[in-house]
């Protein structure tokens, strides 16, 4: 058997942890976000090896599409044949070896003692050799290999940014749609590059920290220029949280979609864990509005009550079935949030492993349920309230299309807002939206990642006239 020399005896702490994550969300469908924390605390990690930990573990499931073509070439063989262990433990080493400033020979060592604890001496001389070859060669003529076999540039585009070709797709119509088709390869390319994390100051409740960096757009949202954001939240017992800036945008839109009226009614439909539930409560008890949020899963609905306790109000949450709601509580509300369960397409660069989970399948029967969320809403609310419906996915079937169905069903009783103007009214620097669809009068708002720097949200405003 050909292993290298000088090869370590025990896989290094921080790279078992990351190949059990990986290979906890190839074999089990596991959530990197929620397992890697854990099993860095039952190891004991120290920073740095978290640090590594973490590094390896988000940029092997971030790429393991493009990784996959290049073990494809290097090991000659289509990766289905490759024992899954075994593919999970080339996928790290490729990580190392084509974007990491790991030395060469520790990348490759340190994956062959990581093959022998998970697979057969053959597969530890196959590991060995597979990566031994990958090294041989710079990332750049790996590149210019795997882009040389794409057949279409939709399909170069994919390989080379990581992402599966239907997302691709999804993601040139929804930008050709605004006139701004050129721009995909800069969204694909935001979406891997993990974001800074991103925090809220709920208005009324929580100044702004003297270092906080504001950002561009929303009035209430920063990135913290030093220090820790836990130690930062946990100091501000929760009126400081982790929210994405588009996230605040779109709650911001209904609240701010008008003067409120105090003793107003507000509903977050689809609330768990509750970031924009605390937002708009926030908003809510400045003006005298009365919140009541809802999700359908009782532990989320219970991350809603923690999410709001700093927030006065005493905001109910109930667990109801969103789609059911309009028929028992029939023109109740004045303002409601549709923050509608999505593909999450939006959200790419903060869940790395989620482009490889999604399937064009799933669009289709998350539009049924958006379609009856959004419409159930529409029920419950009053002549003249007004209704967001949000979401963090920017594939045209679950924003737009659902969008423009719901007003083709409700006729004359429907309106849709100029929802831009709206949040251009409320932005601390314009928003640039591209080319603005107009819809009897409406409009919608698409946020991008590489364009504002937040998650590709998606906000329409209704009326019911
Ligand atoms: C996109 S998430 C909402 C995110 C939340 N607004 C926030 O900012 O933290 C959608 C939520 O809708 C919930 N949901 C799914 N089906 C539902 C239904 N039929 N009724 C109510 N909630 C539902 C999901 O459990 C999920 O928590």
């Amino acid at each position: 058997m050909n292993a290298a020399p000088h090869t370590p005896a025990t896989v290094q702490p921080a790279r078992r942890v990351a190949f059990d994550v990986v290979s906890a969300v190839s074999r089990d469908d596991a959530y990197a976000n929620l397992l890697l924390p854990t099993l860095i605390s039952r190891s004991a990690l120290n920073t740095a090896d978290a640090g590594l930990a973490t590094e390896l573990t988000y940029g092997t499931l971030r790429m393991r599409g493009y990784y996959d073509r290049v073990i494809a070439l290097a090991a000659n063989r289509p990766v289905t044949d490759i024992d899954p262990d075994i593919l999970d433990v080339l996928r790290l080493g490729a990580h190392q070896l084509l974007a990491t400033r790991v030395a060469p020979h520790a990348a490759v060592n340190e994956s062959v003692v990581l093959a022998r604890s998970v697979g057969s001496r053959s597969a530890v001389g196959f590991t060995n050799g597979v990566l031994r070859t990958l090294s041989r060669s710079t990332p750049e003529e790996w590149k210019e290999r795997v882009l040389a076999t794409t057949k279409t540039a939709d399909d170069r585009l994919a390989t080379e940014h990581a992402h599966p070709a239907w997302i691709v797709r999804a993601f040139r119509q929804a930008l050709a749609a605004e006139g701004r088709g050129d721009e995909v390869e800069a969204l694909l390319a935001a979406d891997n590059v993990a974001p800074r994390v991103n925090l809220v100051a709920l208005p009324g409740l929580a100044e702004l920290p003297d270092d906080a960096e504001r950002n561009r757009h929303s009035p209430f949202g920063f990135v913290l220029a030093s220090g820790d954001p836990d130690t930062a939240i946990r100091h501000e017992s929760g009126r400081l949280r982790v929210q994405d800036e588009g996230s605040q945008i779109a709650a911001l839109a209904l609240s701010r979609a008008r003067p409120i009226v105090a003793g107003e009614r507000w509903l977050d439909l689809c609330a768990g864990p509750g970031g924009k539930t605390a937002l708009l409560g926030a908003e809510a008890a400045l003006a005298g509005a009365i919140l009541t949020a809802n999700e359908v899963v009782p532990a989320r609905a219970e991350l809603v009550r923690r999410a709001v306790a700093p927030v006065p109000g005493n905001i109910e949450v109930t667990e109801l079935d969103g789609t059911t709601v309009g028929e028992m509580q029939p023109e109740t509300f004045d303002r409601i949030l549709v923050d509608a369960p999505c593909t999450g397409l939006g959200a790419l660069r903060r869940r790395p492993e989620a482009r490889w989970r999604k399937t064009a399948k799933d669009v289709g029967e998350l539009t049924k349920l958006q379609q009856s969320l959004l419409l159930s809403a529409f029920a419950t609310l009053k002549p003249g309230g007004v209704l967001a419906y949000v979401t963090c996915s920017p594939h045209l079937a679950e924003s737009r299309g659902i969008v423009l169905d719901s007003l083709r069903r409700l006729g004359d009783a429907a309106e849709l807002l100029d929802t831009a103007a709206v949040v251009q009214g409320f932005v601390r620097e314009p928003v640039d939206l591209g080319e603005q669809q107009t819809e009897r009068a409406g409009t919608t708002v698409q946020l991008w990642p590489h364009r504002h720097g937040t998650d590709a949200m998606f906000i329409a405003l209704i009326t019911k006239v």
